[in-house]
């Protein structure tokens, strides 16, 4: 049974989702604190997809110590989008994480989306990104669709940072009208430890990292369990 996402919308401080590439780093993540195990290749870009065995082989290693996300790439079109979704919700896992252009993310018709989203029963967030200036208007049209939640992230991330692209302001508006729409939201980016307490003060469901929290901040290498720790104990309660 997988581990349900096991948050709610109340929470006192966001949760911690950290990107990992195989078992052996699901483990040390789960054992380190991270609330999200997110299965997801750093070598393949913002949206990398592991293969569905890999995916699997990473739910059992963690046996619901943590929730377990996967990533379902970046969808082409609707039917693409469910297609990804149904694949990836099928490798057991927690929560899927896929991402939609600025198209898809306001295409009307996302709303027929909602039946088959509803009927895998595993949470789904929409991964927008800062590149392609999500707006707050998308979001209703993601709640209709039946999505869990939405994150944003980089698409790029050898540059600039979620920061360089959105205001503080700008990342409270989008976490604040996701509360009002009963939508989960996610930030990430090139995060580092030292965004922890500002970004915390957005008020998201949680901060994602995978090249902050990784030996020598190359989220290619191999992630550092010392700073998921480090991660876990600055996520402090944000004062009310
Ligand atoms: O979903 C979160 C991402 O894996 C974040 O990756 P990054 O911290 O290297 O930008």
């Amino acid at each position: 049974m997988p581990h349900a996402i096991g948050f709610s919308l109340d929470q006192p401080a966001p949760r911690l989702l950290v990107s990992v590439r195989d078992t052996r780093e699901a483990v040390e993540a789960a054992g380190a604190g991270a609330d999200l195990v997110d299965a997801k290749d750093p070598d393949e870009g913002a949206l990398g997809s592991l293969a569905p065995d890999t995916v699997r082989a990473i739910t059992l290693a963690v046996g619901g110590r943590a929730c377990v996300s996967a990533v379902a790439g970046e969808a082409a079109g609707l039917g693409d989008l469910v297609t990804r979704i149904r694949v990836t919700a099928a490798c057991g896992v927690g929560m899927v994480k896929v991402a939609l252009s600025p198209a898809l993310a306001a295409d009307p018709d996302l709303e027929r989306l909602a039946g088959a989203l509803g009927a895998l029963g595993t949470p789904t967030v929409a991964v927008l990104f800062a590149e392609d200036g999500p707006r707050t208007e998308w979001l209703p049209n993601l709640a209709l669709a039946g999505f869990a939640g939405a994150m944003i992230d980089t698409r790029g991330k050898a540059g600039l940072r979620l920061t360089d692209h959105l205001t503080l302001s700008a990342l409270t508006d989008f976490v604040m009208a996701c509360r009002r729409l009963g939508l989960l939201s996610g930030l990430a980016g090139s995060l580092t430890l030292d965004d922890i307490p500002r970004l915390s003060g957005c008020g998201p469901s949680y901060l994602g990292f995978r090249g902050g929290l990784s030996v020598g901040s190359d989220r290619r290498g191999r992630l550092d369990p010392a700073r998921v720790s480090e991660a876990r104990r600055r996520l402090a309660p944000v004062a009310a």
